[in-house]
């Protein structure tokens, strides 16, 4: 029985949730996926390693010194992600870092910061565009948490349908941007409304609240907290468990659950691009900015 299961469990439905939802999917060349029993490859910000016999696609983000999510590696994972998509050996993916300490700080806050108009424009629709894929992936996402992780890095595990933290107060998550003066947008405090429900994202956004390990477990933020060295084992595990589903009744449920926070952000997606070009350009919030990066630096020296 159980292996009838694994095999009713390969049968996927093609596509995103976005596509399984009834809207046009987008095809891209499969250049990397062979026949092998490993796929794997590198781009400047992202590896992307498929085993081909687990099913399982681990996505590694090696941006130093912080991951930090700029045009690259916004466009890679774009680009890893839609072939991941597309590939029918690939059941679950894994993202983690390879940087130490820092799974991703967020938002390049350089590519906020004294750049044109149609760079913000540019830059926020690649944002959206990133959310969407995650948001929607048809695949099993597990964020397999392995160092700091506020803002975009935060929003990143929160599209995962799972999130494993390193037990290391140090590995702090959150949408923490009303600390830099700006504001989380709307798909971020939904998302994480999802996670953590009205009341505790409430008072999270508002105070742009990094939570430690102990504390993002207790919120619900976080699912399992283990010891460093344990973090992609564990993901692995959790993964087998989650392949036990049949995909197709785990795909439409997900979707169930996502659409109508996916369908608010479509339906919005150009006001939300003229609002954050509009907010982001600000003298003000440029000069937020300003100080903050000026902070981060001190803190160092
Ligand atoms: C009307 C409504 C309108 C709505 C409008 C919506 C607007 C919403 C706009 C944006 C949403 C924003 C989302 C974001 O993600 S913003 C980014 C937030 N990120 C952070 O606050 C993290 C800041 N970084 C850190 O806290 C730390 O760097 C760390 C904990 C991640 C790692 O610490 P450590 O290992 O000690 O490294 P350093 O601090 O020394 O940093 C090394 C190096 O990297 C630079 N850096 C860090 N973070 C970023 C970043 N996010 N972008 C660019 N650069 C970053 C840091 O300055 C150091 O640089 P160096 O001195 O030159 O080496």
């Amino acid at each position: 029985m159980a292996t009838l299961l694994r095999k009713a469990a390969r049968v996927s439905l093609s596509g995103s949730l976005l596509s399984a939802g009834g809207r046009p999917g987008r095809l891209y060349a499969l250049s990397y996926f062979g026949s092998n029993s490993r796929n794997s490859s590198t781009s400047s910000k992202v590896k992307v390693d498929l085993d081909n016999s687990s099913g399982i696609a681990v996505v590694k983000f090696q941006g130093p010194p912080v991951n930090s999510m700029g045009m690259d590696f916004l466009t890679e994972m774009a680009i890893g992600l839609d072939k991941l998509e597309l590939d029918k050996n690939c059941r679950g993916i894994i993202l983690t870092s390879a940087v130490p300490k820092v799974f991703s700080a967020g938002l390049d806050i350089m590519d906020m910061y004294g750049k044109t108009l149609e760079h913000y424009e540019l830059f926020w629709r690649s944002v959206q565009d990133l959310w969407l894929k995650l948001y929607s992936s048809s695949k099993i996402m597990i964020a397999a948490i392995n160092g700091a992780s506020p803002a975009g890095g935060c929003l990143m595990a929160l599209s995962c349908d799972y999130r494993i933290l390193a037990d290391n107060p140090r590995y702090k998550i959150g949408l923490n941007e009303a600390q830099l003066g700006i504001v989380a947008p709307f798909w971020f405090k939904d998302s994480m409304v999802n996670t953590v429900g009205y009341r505790i994202a409430e008072e999270s956004i508002q105070f742009g609240v990094m939570y430690s390990p102990a504390d993002a477990l207790k919120i619900g933020l976080v699912d399992q907290v283990v010891p460093e060295d344990k973090v992609l084992s564990t993901a692995k595990e959790k993964m087998e468990k989650w392949f036990d589903i049949p995909d197709h009744a785990r795909q439409i449920s997900k979707s169930m659950m996502r659409k109508p926070t996916i369908d608010r952000m479509l339906a919005n997606r150009e006001t939300d691009i003229k609002n954050f070009v509009g907010f982001i350009s600000k003298d003000s919030i440029q000069k937020s900015l300003e100080m903050y990066m000026a902070m981060l630096k001190m803190k160092k020296g």
